[in-house]
């Protein structure tokens, strides 16, 4: 990076944690997820077609873009699947409705779940991550399964141009007990597979953070660019597996409140100290109150409520 003119520094772009950390304390921390279901389309009177995702995508935007000081929700999380399913018109949709976002200023979580080796991980990363990118997020979710060091390209692009990552530790469904409770033969983790990836987490949110001033926004700690996909409904398995969620110093993407179960209440006993760190994520709950923007605003604001009360 060449010196500015005048001989002052260029501080970078806001790193992700310190905006996403500022949204939670301004709107609550709840993501709405946009899951745009061939069901929830025919529920909302629309077409399963790109016409349809693309209302359904923007009255989703409108309901969260506008909250009492500003977004109704910390971050909007759009999955990528079921933009996929209708093909390149589908992912320009989904190019939109990210363009769209960031005008209106809320944070994007892109739900692609993409992991690959090294070589081709980059790819994946500047689809999501890289400034220029017409599917640009501001963070985009991960699948440690080819092991956590093949994530890099993606960490370090996330730090570099001020976006984060959202990587799989201990996922809410019931089938990922079998690969995220395994212990790995050697040993080498110390522990579950979700343990080695909680820690790598750490270890590069450290690195990360230890260059960066700003110590704490608002009520909560500013994250680094690392965080960690752990479900609602299964948070409190991860003291019985040693996961120690606080000192992630990373956000904790909390998908399963709402429709797979879990509630506030459950959600703040079983994150315990972590809880802080915690981003809700609810999509099909929520979006269940549509068509009408009202109803969806009254969904987003009755969940912030269960969150925060
Ligand atoms: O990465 C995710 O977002 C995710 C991880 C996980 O462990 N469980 C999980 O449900 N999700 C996603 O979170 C959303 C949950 O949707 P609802 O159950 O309708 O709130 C879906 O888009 C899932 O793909």
């Amino acid at each position: 990076m060449n010196p500015p003119a005048d001989g002052v520094p260029d501080a970078g772009p806001v790193p992700f944690g310190v905006r996403l950390a500022a949204a939670m304390d301004a709107a609550g921390p709840l993501c709405l997820g946009i899951d745009p279901h061939p069901g929830l389309l025919a529920d909302w009177d629309l077409p399963d077609t790109p016409v349809g995702l693309e209302r359904f995508s923007m009255t989703a935007l409108e309901a969260a873009a506008e909250g009492p000081g500003g977004a109704a929700v910390a971050a909007l999380k759009p999955q990528v699947a079921l933009y996929e399913r209708h093909g390149s018109a589908g992912l320009a949709v989904l190019e939109r409705l990210l363009r769209q976002a960031r005008h209106a200023g809320v944070l994007t979580i892109a739900d692609a779940k993409r992991g690959d080796i090294g070589s081709t991980m980059a790819g994946y990363a500047e689809a999501w991550l890289a400034d220029d990118s017409p599917l640009a997020a501001d963070a985009v979710t991960l699948s440690p399964f080819l092991g956590y060091g093949s994530l890099a390209p993606a960490v370090d692009l996330a730090e570099a141009t001020g976006r984060g990552v959202f990587i799989l530790a201990l996922t809410s469904n019931p089938e990922g007990a079998s690969v995220q409770h395994a212990v790995p033969e050697d040993g080498a983790a110390g522990g579950s597979v979700a343990r080695a990836v909680t820690e790598a987490a750490a270890r590069d949110n450290a690195r990360a953070l230890e260059g960066q001033a700003a110590a704490a926004v608002g009520s909560r700690p500013a994250f680094g660019p690392v965080g960690l996909v752990v479900g609602a409904t299964v948070a409190g398995q991860a003291a019985r597996l040693g996961l120690d969620l606080a000192g992630v110093r990373g956000a904790l993407l909390a998908p399963g409140f709402g429709a797979q179960g879990a509630s506030g209440v459950s959600m703040r006993a079983g994150f315990g100290a972590a809880w802080p760190a915690v981003l809700a994520t609810s999509s099909r709950a929520i979006l269940a109150r549509g068509p009408a923007v009202a109803g969806l605003r009254e969904g987003l604001r009755a969940a912030v409520g269960e969150l925060t009360g």
